[in-house]
């Protein structure tokens, strides 16, 4: 602890415990909107299936000849990887062929856990100031914890007895998780049957329950998840759905940049959910994946005016009236949703039919999307969007989803890139990615384009390959865009 509180107050920050929140970490000093607060290498992470163990490539790929199980772009990545894999390729390469299949990403990030604290306590490799044992397991389920390994044997036998789905009933949701994590644990147990590792099936479903709510999805800038990993540091920072901080990932390199004035003694914060969620979406997604209930600023105005308002633009819809932009609130004898502005009833009925078209129509775009077909699916999702807009209010969540896939799509294929000929921010999860909308007006596109770029220089830095990439992108649209303006004022 000593030693994990020095490292931290190295790097400006301190480690403090809070009785509501557990552990915590406060900036010692100012930091300045866009500085680098903490960036961190995992203590063990995993691709996605199919990428390369070291960079998440997708390309080149190789498999491993002494496993056969995971791959690598290129003979640099492998040797890169090499201290932790070569003692992960003995138990990897002695799995049964056909349960290769079965090795999920949080059954690898397991093995490579265990792999490494063996290599750590037997000082093969330098010990970490911070171990996996430093986790917080979900504070509820802790009391809980003990009984899992009792709950695996009963388990194992009620699963023999093919009745599994029955004995899950009985338990509420945390023992549910619980359970999961125990039949998880004893999978590992299956499927690494090797000498060299002990495999302590309480010790593992623990991990797993501390995986659970530690560990971080690395994404890149277009937040596209390639992998899982593990932050011991970053793992103590606390959510806020009104965060003063961001957490982006340059490969595999977690970095965590102020986004706004952080004062010396004010802890630091991220958002762990999508903070464009209602207060309602919000909490439950908590709840559900961190076993907290928030009480941000924003959470402790749940059910007031304010709340409400929000939660109905956010996730409502649009007044039948489509020259009106009140919000709309269910009625008091449920026969669907009143117009706050002008008192026009929308019904269920109404409601179900679009909601059940838009269900059937996105999932044949996805199908369209995944197999290939993009023009159809890009004509598919542009459909979404005139039915979205005909139930949702403008800002609504699920309408920025559709666009952003459209967008993507527009974006992967530059030549439509003009189509779609203003940039502006959008925000999910608390960072910031470039948006291309419809509005077809180049000046204020380049307004928009400069505006996008001042946010993500806080977010994301300048000095990453994402982001010269991207200025020097941005240099180009700019003086074409200037080029178009002045063709139009000459002609
Ligand atoms: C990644 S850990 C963060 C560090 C944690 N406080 C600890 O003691 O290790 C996530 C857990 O921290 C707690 N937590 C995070 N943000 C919180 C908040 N705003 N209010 C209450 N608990 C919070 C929850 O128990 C959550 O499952």
């Amino acid at each position: 602890m000593e030693e994990l509180k020095k490292a931290l107050n190295e790097k400006g920050l301190k480690f403090s415990t809070l009785p509501e929140k557990g552990r915590c970490l406060f900036a010692a000093r100012d930091f300045s909107p866009g500085e680098v607060i903490l960036s961190e290498n995992p203590y063990v992470c995993v691709p996605n299936k199919n990428k390369c163990e070291w960079c998440f490539s997708s390309t080149n790929l190789k498999k491993c000849s002494g496993c056969r199980v995971i791959w690598y772009c290129s003979s640099e990545c492998q040797r890169s990887d090499w201290k932790l894999h070569s003692a992960e390729c003995r138990v990897l390469s002695k799995v049964d062929k056909q349960r290769v299949n079965s090795l999920t990403p949080s059954l690898r990030l397991m093995s490579k856990l265990c792999v490494k604290r063996k290599l750590e306590i037997e000082k093969i490799i330098a010990m970490s100031p911070m171990m996996v044992d430093d986790f917080n397991a979900t504070r509820l389920s802790l009391h809980l914890l003990q009984k899992v390994t009792s709950m695996w044997k009963r388990w194992f036998l009620v699963s023999l007895g093919s009745v599994l789905v029955q004995t899950y009933a009985f338990y509420d949701i945390n023992e549910k998780q619980l359970l999961l994590y125990a039949q998880m644990a004893n999978l590992v147990n299956l499927i690494l049957p090797c000498p060299d590792f002990e495999i302590n099936v309480k010790e593992i479903a623990e991990n797993f329950s501390k995986l659970a709510c530690n560990a971080h999805t690395i994404s890149d800038s277009e937040l596209r998840p390639h992998g899982t990993g593990l932050y011991p540091f970053i793992s103590i920072i606390n959510h806020s759905c009104l965060p003063n901080s961001v957490l982006v990932f340059e490969g595999r390199l977690a970095v965590v940049r102020a986004m706004q004035h952080i004062p010396k003694g004010t802890e630091v914060l991220i958002s762990y959910v999508d903070i464009a969620g209602s207060t309602l979406t919000r909490q439950k997604a908590l709840k559900e994946q961190y076993y907290f209930t928030c009480a941000c600023s924003r959470c402790i105005k749940l059910g007031q005016s304010d709340d409400i308002r929000e939660s109905a633009v956010l996730e409502g819809y649009r007044c039948k009236d489509s020259q009106c932009d009140g919000f709309l609130l269910r009625d008091s004898d449920d026969k669907g949703f009143i117009c706050q502005q002008c008192g026009l009833l929308r019904e269920k009925e109404e409601i179900t039919n679009i909601t059940i078209k838009l269900k059937s129509m996105s999932e044949k775009a996805s199908v369209l999307l995944s197999s290939g077909h993009k023009t159809e699916a890009i004509e598919a999702y542009k459909m979404i969007e005139e039915l979205q807009l005909q139930l949702y209010q403008p800002l609504s969540i699920s309408l920025m989803r559709n666009q952003e896939t459209l967008i993507k799509e527009f974006i992967q294929d530059l030549t439509l890139w003009w189509d779609y000929n203003i940039i502006c921010v959008g925000n999910s999860n608390g960072e910031n990615f470039l948006r291309v909308k419809l509005l077809g007006e180049t000046e204020a596109a380049v307004r928009s384009l400069m505006k996008a770029l001042d946010i993500l220089r806080v977010t994301h830095g300048t000095k990453s390959p994402f982001m010269v990439e991207l200025m020097n992108k941005v240099e180009e649209a700019r003086a074409e865009a200037l080029y178009m303006l002045h063709s139009q004022v000459v002609n």
